[in-house]
């Protein structure tokens, strides 16, 4: 039995405005799965994705991280709890004005001393570490290159380099395929399964698809009206219970 690396607990999130986004998420991962997130528009994967970080904060439950709660987390502790927590953003979140590799290197930047990290203070082995990354993601070519002069599917992949970098045991990625098109989908896709593969990691990923959500993950989970409505491996998801999680309204749980 692989063990825990994750436990979430009546995590609920309320926004000021009065959204309820996440009601009452209770869910357990374990070391290595790749679960995928689907649901319809405004379910609440994004505030899931983002509350296990504190991108979001949560209003109140427990998320046990590595036998430690990161909702109790103060600032320096949730700092270093964040470096075991890599995050990829639909918008790739890369410096644009940067070089390709330099942005590999912000991996690292967790380690760092915040004026090493602000001067780009790498060493010799830290920057060939990072070119042999983006070797791993078909980028070597375009390690001197501005981030911005990449294709979203080539940037994408150097966010995926730079999570690879910062080596951390979870990764959370946030829609990472909705703004491109199919075929950087799937390449992109690939890269992340690979890497997770290779290193291990667990990976939580939010996606609107469910085609790609069916055919990468180890279990889907289905978010509907800030609850969780499915939970299982991708042989359990129905045609019926796909169409009942993207229905209007709110309905009986299937599961
Ligand atoms: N900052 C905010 N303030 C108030 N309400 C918010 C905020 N962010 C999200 N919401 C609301 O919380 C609910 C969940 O939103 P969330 O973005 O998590 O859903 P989602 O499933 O990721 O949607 P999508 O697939 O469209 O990105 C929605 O009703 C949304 O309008």
């Amino acid at each position: 039995m692989m063990e825990t690396i994750l436990e979430i607990r009546q995590l609920k999130k309320t926004y000021p405005d009065g959204t309820e986004a996440l009601k009452n998420i209770n869910l357990s991962i374990k070391r290595g799965e790749f679960i995928v997130i689907i649901g319809p528009s405004g379910a609440g994967k994004s505030t899931f994705l983002r509350s296990i970080n504190r991108l979001s904060e949560p209003t109140s439950g427990e998320i046990i991280f590595h036998g430690e709660d990161i909702v109790k987390a103060n600032r320096a502790k949730l700092r270093k709890m964040r470096r075991n927590i890599g995050m990829i953003f639909q918008g790739f979140n890369l410096v644009k004005r940067l070089p390709t590799v330099r942005n590999v290197l912000h991996g690292k930047l967790g380690y760092m001393s915040t004026w090493k990290g602000a001067l780009g203070l790498f060493n010799q082995e830290e920057v060939e570490e990072a070119l042999s990354i983006l070797e791993r993601v078909g980028l070597e070519d375009q390690a001197f290159k501005r981030a911005d002069e990449l294709s979203g599917g080539q940037q994408q992949r150097v966010a995926i380099a730079r999570a690879i970098n910062q080596s951390p045991s979870i990764i959370l990625a946030d829609e990472p395929i909705a703004s491109l098109d199919p075929n950087s989908s799937r390449v992109v896709m690939d890269y992340l399964q690979k890497a997770c593969q290779e290193e291990g990691f667990t990976t939580i990923v939010n996606l609107h698809q469910v085609d790609f959500a069916k055919e990468y993950a180890d279990r889907i989970v289905g978010i509907k009206n800030g609850e969780i409505y499915f939970d299982g491996p991708v042989k359990e998801l129905s045609d019926d219970v796909i169409q009942s999680i993207y229905a209007k309204g709110k309905e009986a749980m299937p599961v």
